[in-house]
């Protein structure tokens, strides 16, 4: 029996994301299929290490990128995922969400968008009326910068232009948008989406706002430990009734914003707008977030590595076919790597 071929996926994360998204299991199961998932020293230069049939990572700074950016234009033909230019677009928040303004995608029924939201850069502005003065309380200020930092997530939902003062720009300023206390989180591995439902923010009355003090900060409340990994349990704790948004809408979003962006691995977290059930409002886009938390992220991750190395392997057979001069040879990758693509969502 022909012997089967097998492909090194290198991965570039840091310590905490290694332990998180790097699990045994992931390991095993990409091993059984053929895939050798193999850590990149970040210390060491990428030239001496490999070779690999593809690259994944998620790590920040000037020095790894330089790095990546050489060993591509010395692999031309390796899958890096994702590349770091179009990464960039998601580490400021403003960036962020302008891709999904420019989405044109036709429903039947349902329609989406993004909050209204200022930038704001120095706090000269935020006792400015005219620069704040479109915006309707309460707002969300959220910093400019999405870098990963336990900084970029630190919040405040604030209920009126007092509780503006004591905040610290560059930040974003984005209407608070009532949605019924649930998150539609929707994880996109390539061609693969899930949706999964997540605790978020309660909707706030407008009543007693003025009252009340100017601002509540916060920190990733839509983000669930990894014990709770079994979804059913952590929803019925929460009691997250509210229905899923259509399938439909979410992949075509999800298959818009994979082709906009440039990207294979993000999530994007939309809420419905509790005034007009079918308008949806798209608040935030994570690159690599936590996919160790999406049901079966092994299954769904090797078979991701799979479609990926399998791709290059055709594609630089078709290469050598072309240098094969006449003796048109056929590189058959006999792996055993394989897998559907899915479409789900959580029901
Ligand atoms: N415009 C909004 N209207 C209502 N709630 C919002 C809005 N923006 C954010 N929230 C609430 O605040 C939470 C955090 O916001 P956001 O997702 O932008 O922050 P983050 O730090 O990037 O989170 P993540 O961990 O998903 O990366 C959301 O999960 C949601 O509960
Ligand atoms: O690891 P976790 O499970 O917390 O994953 C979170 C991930 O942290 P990590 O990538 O540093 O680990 C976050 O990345 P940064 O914005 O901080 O870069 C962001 O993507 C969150 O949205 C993820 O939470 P999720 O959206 O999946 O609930
Ligand atoms: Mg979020
Ligand atoms: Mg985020």
């Amino acid at each position: 029996m022909e012997e089967s071929q097998r492909f090194t996926v290198g991965y570039a994360l840091a310590p905490k994301k290694k332990q998180s998204f790097i699990q045994p299991s992931l390991v095993n199961l990409a091993c059984e299929r053929g895939i050798d998932l193999v850590p990149i020293d970040t210390d060491r230069p990428l030239s001496v290490q490999g070779p690999f049939d593809c690259v994944l990572h998620k790590f920040y700074g000037e020095e790894w990128k330089a790095q990546l950016r050489d060993y591509a234009v010395k692999n031309p033909s390796l899958p890096i995922i994702d590349p770091p230019d179009a990464i960039e677009r998601l580490h400021n928040r403003i960036s962020m969400l302008q891709v999904v303004s420019e989405l044109e995608i036709p429903q039947e029924k349902e329609t989406f968008g993004i909050p209204s939201q200022i930038v704001v850069y120095d706090s000269m502005a935020l006792s400015d009326y005219g620069a704040v003065g479109a915006l309707r309380f309460p707002v969300i200020a959220k910093p400019l910068v999405a870098d990963g930092s336990a900084k970029s997530h630190k919040m405040s939902l604030v209920y009126h232009r007092a509780g503006l003062l004591k905040l610290k720009p560059p930040l974003v300023l984005q209407e608070f948008v009532n949605h019924g206390g649930v998150i539609f989180k929707v994880y996109v591995v390539g061609d693969y989406v899930k949706c999964v439902k997540r605790k978020s923010l309660p909707d706030v009355s407008l009543e007693n706002v003025d009252s009340t003090e100017g601002s509540l900060s916060f920190s990733q409340v839509s983000n669930m430990t990894t014990q709770n990994r079994n979804n059913e349990e952590y929803y019925e704790s929460l009691h997250l009734e509210a229905e899923m948004p259509p399938l439909s809408l979410l992949t075509d979003i999800a298959r818009g914003l994979r082709q906009a962006m440039r990207l294979h691995l993000f999530n994007f977290d939309i809420i419905r707008d509790s005034k007009a059930g079918n308008h949806y409002y798209v608040i935030d886009i994570n690159y690599f977030p936590g996919y160790a938390k999406m049901p079966s992220y092994e299954t769904v991750l090797t078979d991701f590595f799979c479609d990926i190395v399998n791709k290059k392997s055709a594609e630089d057979g078709a290469d050598s076919t072309v240098e094969g001069k006449g003796n048109e040879m056929k590189l058959l990758s006999s792996t055993y790597c394989g897998g559907t693509k899915d479409v789900e969502s959580e029901r």
